[in-house]
């Protein structure tokens, strides 16, 4: 195999979630600092233009990052879409909960999360289909980052690896290899 250029680009958002069948402390809600790494590779380097001498622009990179991560997640709380209990406590007190519930489920079968603001206190909500763990928010967010790397580098960078540090000295990666 040919040998390739890789870029790390570090981004950090603060958000809340919870393991909802955790033995232990991390069933409580509560909130992570976390810290997310995407790594891409070309195989060549942009020969002229702005990007000239690089895989993706870092900037560019951070662009992409903080629509699809930052954006949706960053001051939010991310849930299991399974977790009826933590989305009722979400649901306006205009709207029956269980029609809340369903259209974020709806959205999670369709596109893969839910996101939205309409919620009892008007907080940031971001849903998934599995437990928010941080090896299902790495590969969670890997494929909703790795068409945007494509179209980004126009075709030259792949994204090849997210990082997902929870805490200083705890992550996940995906994938693995
Ligand atoms: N493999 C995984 N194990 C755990 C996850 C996870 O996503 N993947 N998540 C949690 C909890 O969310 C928890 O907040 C983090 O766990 P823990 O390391 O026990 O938390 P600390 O605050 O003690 O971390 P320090 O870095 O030691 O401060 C649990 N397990």
């Amino acid at each position: 195999m040919t040998n390739a250029y890789r870029i790390t680009r570090r981004i950090g958002i603060d958000a809340g979630h919870r393991i909802r069948l955790h033995g232990s402390k991390c069933r409580n809600l509560h909130g992570h600092r976390y810290t997310i790494e995407a790594v891409c590779e070309a195989h060549e380097l942009a020969g002229s233009g702005e990007q000239a001498g690089m895989v993706l622009d870092f900037g560019f990179l951070k662009d992409e990052m903080m629509a699809e991560i930052d954006s949706p997640c960053d001051h939010g709380f991310i849930a299991e879409a399974a977790d009826q209990d933590l989305l009722t406590m979400f649901a306006p007190k205009s709207e029956d909960a269980g029609a809340f519930i369903d259209t974020l489920r709806q959205a999670v079968e369709k596109q893969g999360f839910a996101q939205t603001v309409e919620t009892a206190l008007g907080t940031k909500l971001y849903v998934i289909g599995p437990p928010p763990t941080a090896e299902n928010l790495a590969r969670h967010w890997f494929e909703r980052l790795a068409s945007r790397v494509e179209k980004r580098s126009e075709g030259r960078a792949r994204l090849v690896k997210l990082v997902v540090w929870e805490t200083p000295n705890c992550s996940a990666e995906w994938p693995a290899n």
